[in-house]
């Protein structure tokens, strides 16, 4: 796979930097006749956008969709998906700042180390802008595996240490973090605002779950659907751990506690997160994320100059103080993508 697609059978690749004119994909093997607009791809998109919202960088993008082909009528026509999406509000200006001295915890170190050069501006090929293209990516596969009887949800588990303690998934739509629970909503907005004000930042953990997933997806070696997941949600920035079903907890489990039983109308528990072997299990598919804080504070740090000189940054521009919870939608991408992939894997299988 390439640096920029995503993907063997239903391929997502993306272009753009957060600061050129604009950002956009292609969509690769999505079946003809599915039903599809830009209205509810727009739907997910807006779920992202930035500009709003407490923990929400200042930057205001309306993020909307051009389909500029593979849709006729309302429908798919098998042929390739491409999209873009204006840049609008970059503001670029004097990056002199981040010209020459590396962010700690961000990718301008390494991106001159890879590439001897980058695009400064904002954070380029690196900026979390482009996982608005992974979101457009996501709606199509969701209209695709919708058709199928696959649902996919997503929300905050944990934000800054601040665990969420009542847990409806369903119910987990709420604009403010995805969570259902008010009360931690309102803890997490209280942390949000102190952390912004002491110039620092903030990470947490998303949990994904995909409803009617049937069994047998995955490949039993390399390509395990587990294994295919993680791969998945780490390409996204900011994730820094992914977990399937009981996940680091299952390694302090016994045997017996960790197993779940199997009885004639099903599984007894879900410690496995809905896979054994690779391979779907038919259970509901569990998947969680832990994303570090953001890398951009305005406190001051210590770094060094592009030729290694010790400096010191404070760092200006509009930041989010959490990828939270703006990279919950492009989570449920990254899971909504894999599975149509291993869907057409498996169907191009026919075993
Ligand atoms: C939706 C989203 C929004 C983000 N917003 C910012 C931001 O405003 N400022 C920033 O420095 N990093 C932000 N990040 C994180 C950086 O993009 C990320 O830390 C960087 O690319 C380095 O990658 P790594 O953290 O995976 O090593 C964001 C990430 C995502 C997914
Ligand atoms: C613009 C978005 O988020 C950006 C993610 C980001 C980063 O470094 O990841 C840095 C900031 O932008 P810039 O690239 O201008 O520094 C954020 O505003 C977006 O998500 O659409």
């Amino acid at each position: 796979m390439s640096g920029s697609s995503f993907g063997q059978m239903f391929r997502l690749t993306t272009f753009g930097e957060s600061h050129g004119p604009a950002i956009g994909g292609v969509i690769d093997g999505c079946p003809p006749g599915i039903l599809l607009s830009e209205e509810t791809i727009q739907q997910e998109l807006d779920r992202r956008k930035p500009g709003a919202g407490i923990a929400s960088t200042a930057r205001k993008e309306s993020d909307r969709i051009s389909l500029l082909s593979g849709v006729f009528e309302g429908v798919t026509t098998g042929t390739a998906i491409g999209f873009s999406i204006a840049n609008e509000d970059q503001r670029s200006r004097d990056y002199s700042q981040v010209k020459d001295v590396y962010r700690p915890g961000h990718a301008d170190l390494t991106y001159d180390a890879k590439y001897g050069q980058r695009d400064y501006r904002g954070g380029g090929r690196a900026s979390g802008r482009e996982t608005a293209c992974r979101v457009a990516g996501g709606a199509v596969a969701h209209a695709f595996l919708a058709a199928r009887g696959v649902r996919v949800r997503a929300y905050t588990l944990e934000l800054g240490g601040i665990p969420a303690s009542r847990l409806d998934p369903e119910g987990a739509q709420d604009r403010a973090f995805f969570s259902p629970d008010p009360q931690a909503v309102a803890a997490w907005t209280e942390r949000i605002k102190e952390v912004k004000g002491q110039g620092d930042s903030l990470g947490g953990v998303v949990e994904i779950q995909a409803l009617g997933v049937p069994a047998g997806l995955g490949e039993p070696v390399f390509d395990k659907l587990d294994a295919r997941l993680a791969y998945a949600c780490m390409s996204v920035g900011a994730v820094k751990a992914v977990e399937i079903g009981a996940g680091v907890q299952s390694a302090r489990m016994t045997g017996s506690h960790n197993n779940d039983p199997i009885t004639p109308s099903g599984f007894a528990s879900n410690n496995a997160g809905g896979i054994l072997g690779g391979i779907s299990s038919g259970q509901p598919i569990i998947v969680r994320c832990a994303v570090k804080p953001i890398p951009s504070i305005s406190q001051e740090q210590r770094t060094v100059t592009r030729d290694g000189q010790a400096t010191t940054i404070t760092i200006g521009g509009r930041h989010d103080i959490s990828a939270i919870p703006r990279i919950v939608p492009v989570l449920k991408a990254m899971v909504l993508l894999t599975l149509a992939d291993m869907w057409m894997l498996q169907a191009a299988r026919r075993y």
